[in-house]
């Protein structure tokens, strides 16, 4: 029987778009089909690719018979290709109904981006009901429409990384989750450092070939950012010709080490037109007891003196100020002007 009727369907619209980060609306997602549709499971995922594959990660999971998650968890596809009915929905981009394993019906239907299917929607119940499987295919359709707009909203849009907003939002997060996971547990904390990656004299690309050179430049040095570091590490485009990047579970030696390896992939790139032009990175070991001012004006102190002596080099603040080379930065207050 339908639980849907115009007011609660404009209320869940209402909810649904009050939103505004991405796992918070996946959760409302699936809460509100639940509320509204006939389902004894309903599953959200992505698809990213690795190596080749196109694998599949759960995003959020409802089971109404909670038995059935420890029996599934063992089922759980891994990839798409795992699975006949998700490979054609990837490949039709069409909803696809199949009888279940058990006795009932499952329901893929594809989520879609800009190039493709980037994720699905799954739905099983005893039952196939047409009526409902088309308010989720409508639940769906807004979902999508909804974060590609929290997406474009964190994203700069000349390279496409994240945007200083998003950075101010983000660092606070990573600060808050490391206090909370030293406090709660006794096991080995994940290392992290802060990088800020800046080009060499950009201020001549844009004076001698302009500044839609200028920009070409901005976009491919992202560009070989994002084929250089991992997933999960977070990629912002700070300001101008400034580049943040978040190293995830890395301690400062293993980070320089990973540092050094990009500047020289940028020192080797030719930029059509321009040609070679280099990056000086300044880098500091996350802690946990700094406030994110504290360690973004670390790392800047730490650019300042690759900027200063010689451009083109890996500069980490921890080892400067072993070195003597540097004074401590004491806890600042509001905002940090970089480099
Ligand atoms: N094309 C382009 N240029 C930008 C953008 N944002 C900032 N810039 C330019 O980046 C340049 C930064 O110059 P500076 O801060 O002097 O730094 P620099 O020339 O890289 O010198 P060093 O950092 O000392 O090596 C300025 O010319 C800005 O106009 C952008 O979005 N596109």
């Amino acid at each position: 029987m339908a639980k849907y009727n115009t007011s609660n369907l404009l209320e869940s619209v209402v909810r649904l778009t009050s939103l505004r980060d991405q796992h918070s609306l996946e959760i409302c997602l699936i809460k509100t089909l639940q509320e509204l549709i006939s389902a004894g499971q309903i599953r959200l995922f992505e698809i990213s690719i690795e190596s080749g594959k196109k694998t599949l990660k759960l995003l959020v999971e409802l089971d109404a018979k909670r038995s059935l998650e420890s029996e599934t968890e063992n089922t759980l596809p891994h990839c798409v290709e795992d699975d006949a009915d998700l490979m054609k929905c990837y490949s039709t981009g069409e909803k696809q109904v199949s009888a279940d394993d058990g006795s009932g019906v499952r329901v893929v239907h594809p989520i879609t981006g800009l190039n493709g299917v980037i994720g699905f929607l799954t739905v099983r119940n005893g039952v196939y009901v047409e009526k409902d499987q088309a308010v989720a295919a409508s639940f769906l359709h807004i979902y999508q429409n909804y974060l590609q707009l929290i997406n474009d909203n964190e994203h700069d849009t000349l390279t496409g990384l994240l945007n200083r907003k998003t950075f101010d939002e983000r660092i606070m997060a990573v600060m808050s989750a490391r206090r909370a996971g030293r406090r709660a547990s006794d096991s080995k904390e994940e290392q992290c450092c802060l990088a800020i990656l800046d080009i060499d004299h950009f201020k001549k690309v844009n004076d001698q070939f302009g500044h839609l050179y200028g920009d070409e430049v901005l976009l491919l040095f992202a560009q070989i950012m994002t084929r250089t570091f991992r997933d999960d590490d977070q990629l912002f485009r700070y300001g101008g010709e400034e580049f943040v990047v978040v190293l995830k579970n890395v301690g400062l030696d293993l980070g320089v080490t990973v540092l050094e390896r990009f500047r020289k992939m940028v020192e080797a790139y030719h930029f059509p037109q321009v040609g070679n032009i280099t990056a000086s990175v300044g880098v500091v070991a996350i802690s946990e007891q700094d406030l994110p001012t504290t360690i973004i004006g670390q790392a800047d102190q730490a650019l300042y003196f690759a900027k200063e002596n010689g451009r083109n080099q890996v500069c980490a603040y921890e080892k400067l100020l072993q070195a003597g080379k540097l004074t401590s930065v004491a806890p600042a207050e509001g905002d940090i002007e970089l480099f």
